[in-house]
């Protein structure tokens, strides 16, 4: 845990919290001392008032009694409320340091990980080191004190009962463990199992059509059937292990009981203690199962926690971003929008070692030119785009704003310098003015009109309920084509002098595309606009066009000239042609 996150997260809440640490040492101490005084009260009740028959003292021992146990109860309470309120504290300080470095965290990070794990990390293993907290290590450390304690108890009064003790321990350990690994074991099976029948449930609604299409009804009945049965075959499994343990706990519980009447019963007298000590020493015996059960139990909070700590752990040396080394705000990478050089130096860049997606691409753009990247599907357009984005970084070479390396620019700026569009358009819990600010309060009021306006959104957002403040509570409250008018709106309205455009118009009917093109042609007057397209003769306008083959630019140029020199986008454009009629 050297230097570690999680080391880091809890030495950080311990510091903060030196009060509440007192408070729970202080507890833990209460409940190990309190918990073995009421067998000693319970000897001497006997020994100095039931057996010589004197009550008249009896009131105040009793009293005794109950007050320490009542003293349990409270020390209890307050380790396991302390233990709780510090364990979400740690839990809640992992999390903010995991998000933090998520934040940096090198974007192919993303590529090799699904999010399934990723959520897997800060929910399931951040949950299990919870535990090791909560009702891992404090709790052993508690039980094992009770163990030690009521061993010694038991050994002060006889140390025949001591020893019995002793040979006890450990046989019952194993015992527990034995049946706690193969509960655990069916727990699993069993937890695994019940997420694939509810898999199978949310799979089968989601292809209802298909199944009754393809008539698939009595193979997904078979399937579901087969889940269920195996996931009865686990419970069957995990109830039986429940019922057999308990009352092997009982049973050697109450042998354990017998055997010390029996042997110091006046005929036998082995033990040799008094009555007083043999009740006391009863309640003791009866008192150690408890602990042996739950040590079993911390053991596996323990381990499952070391796993989580390593995935963690591993986590948090995941490489990072570099350090940006620009500390320059947009306006001074960019002064002037008529004065916007983009330019691609010798770009190479592989997602894996030895495969090279794009290689020394070089291109220089004009200010407000629009250019069109085209290509066969897996080429690396996008790539291309999250490079000029400065999301990845290129293996070799650069790509530059007005001289300034733009995976040196904070991602801060990148929103007044770049305006993004792809087909998705994310929702976010909030107002329709949220959709495209992103909550970012530096975006004015005056700003997100003006955007809605320019995407030719205004009648449409006029129309509801409560205008630019109407709660986006569904996604159906916006057609396909309208989402992508909103991603156009999303992206202009910090008024970024560069607009990438990624296929936007590749899922939507001819009249919808129409409205897109027409707004994506005002904004040529504006703005350098890069886009990708497949279908050519229907994206807007463009001063050059790219095309890639195998990583490389192949050819670029105006339509016109490329019409001429161009076999490839020739024949491109006149089957598109030939589609389209
Ligand atoms: N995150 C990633 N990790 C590894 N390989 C990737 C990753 N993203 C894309 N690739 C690979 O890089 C290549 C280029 O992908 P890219 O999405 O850039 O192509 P594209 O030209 O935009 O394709 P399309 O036209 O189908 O959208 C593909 O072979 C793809 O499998």
């Amino acid at each position: 845990m050297k230097n570690s996150l999680i080391k880091r997260s809890i030495t950080k809440v311990i510091k903060k919290s030196i009060g509440l640490c007192i408070v729970l040492a202080f507890a833990i101490c209460g409940v190990v001392v309190t918990s073995l005084i009421p067998p000693q009260i319970l000897k001497y009740i006997i020994d100095n008032n039931l057996v010589p028959k004197k009550s008249d003292h009896l009131l105040m021992p009793a009293a005794l009694y109950i007050g320490v146990i009542a003293f349990t109860g409270i020390f209890d309470f307050v380790k396991e409320a302390v233990l709780t309120i510090m364990g979400q504290k740690i839990t809640k300080e992992i999390r903010m340091e995991m998000m933090e470095k998520l934040e940096r965290i090198h974007a192919m990070f993303f590529s090799t990980n699904s999010s399934g794990t990723v959520v897997s990390r800060f929910i399931n293993d951040v949950d299990a080191i919870n535990s090791l907290f909560t009702s891992g290590i404090i709790g052993m450390m508690v039980d094992c004190f009770k163990l030690i304690g009521i061993v010694i108890s038991i050994w002060i009064f006889s140390s025949r009962i001591g020893m019995i003790t002793l040979l006890l321990l450990p046989a019952a350990y194993g015992m527990t463990r034995f049946f706690q690994k193969r509960m655990l074991k069916a727990q699993i099976e069993n937890r695994i199992l019940v997420g694939r029948l509810n898999n199978h449930i949310s799979e089968s609604l989601k292809n209802i059509q298909m199944i009754k299409a393809y008539s698939k009804e009595s193979y997904m009945e078979e399937k579901y059937k087969k889940c269920l049965l195996d996931n009865y075959k686990t419970v069957e499994k995990v109830n039986f292990y429940d019922s057999v343990y308990s009352p092997f706990i009982q049973v050697t519980r109450t042998v354990v009981i017998a055997l010390i009447v029996v042997l110091s019963s006046k005929q036998l007298d082995f033990l040799g203690i008094s009555l007083g000590m043999v009740a006391a020493s009863i309640e003791l015996i009866s008192n150690l199962f408890a602990p042996i059960e739950n040590l079993g139990m911390e053991l596996q909070n323990i381990q499952q926690a070391i796993s989580g700590i390593k995935r963690i752990n591993d986590f948090n040396s995941e490489p990072e971003d570099s350090p940006k080394k620009y500390e320059k705000r947009a306006e001074t990478i960019i002064q002037n929008r008529e004065e916007v050089h983009l330019s691609l130096h010798n770009v190479t860049f592989q997602y894996e070692e030895g495969t090279e997606i794009l290689k020394d691409i070089n291109l220089s753009l004009k200010p407000k030119e629009r250019i069109t990247f085209v290509g066969r599907t897996g080429v690396g357009k996008t790539t291309l785009f999250k490079l000029i984005l400065g999301i990845l970084e290129p293996t070799k070479g650069m790509i530059t704003i007005n001289g300034v390396d733009v995976y040196e620019i904070p991602n801060s700026q990148k929103r007044s310098i770049f305006g993004y569009v792809d087909q998705s358009f994310p929702l976010i819990k909030g107002t329709v003015a949220e959709q495209i600010s992103l909550k970012d309060e530096s975006i004015t009021r005056e700003q997100i009109e003006r955007a809605i306006d320019f995407a030719g959104l205004k009648a449409y957002v006029e129309a509801l309920d409560n205008g630019l403040d109407t709660h986006v509570v569904s996604d159906t409250l916006f057609s396909q084509g309208q989402k992508q008018l909103f991603a156009i709106a999303r992206a202009v309205v910090t008024s970024p002098p560069i607009l990438l455009l990624d296929e936007i118009t590749a899922n939507l009917d001819s009249i919808t595309e129409e409205k897109i093109v027409s707004v994506l042609e005002k904004a040529s007057e504006m703005y350098t606009i890069l886009s990708i397209s497949h279908r050519l003769s229907t994206m807007i306008a463009s001063d050059t066009v790219v095309i890639l083959e195998h990583g490389r630019v192949k050819n670029a140029g105006s339509p016109e000239v490329l019409l001429e020199s161009d076999a490839w986008y020739r024949s491109h454009i006149a089957l598109e042609k030939l589609t389209w009629s």
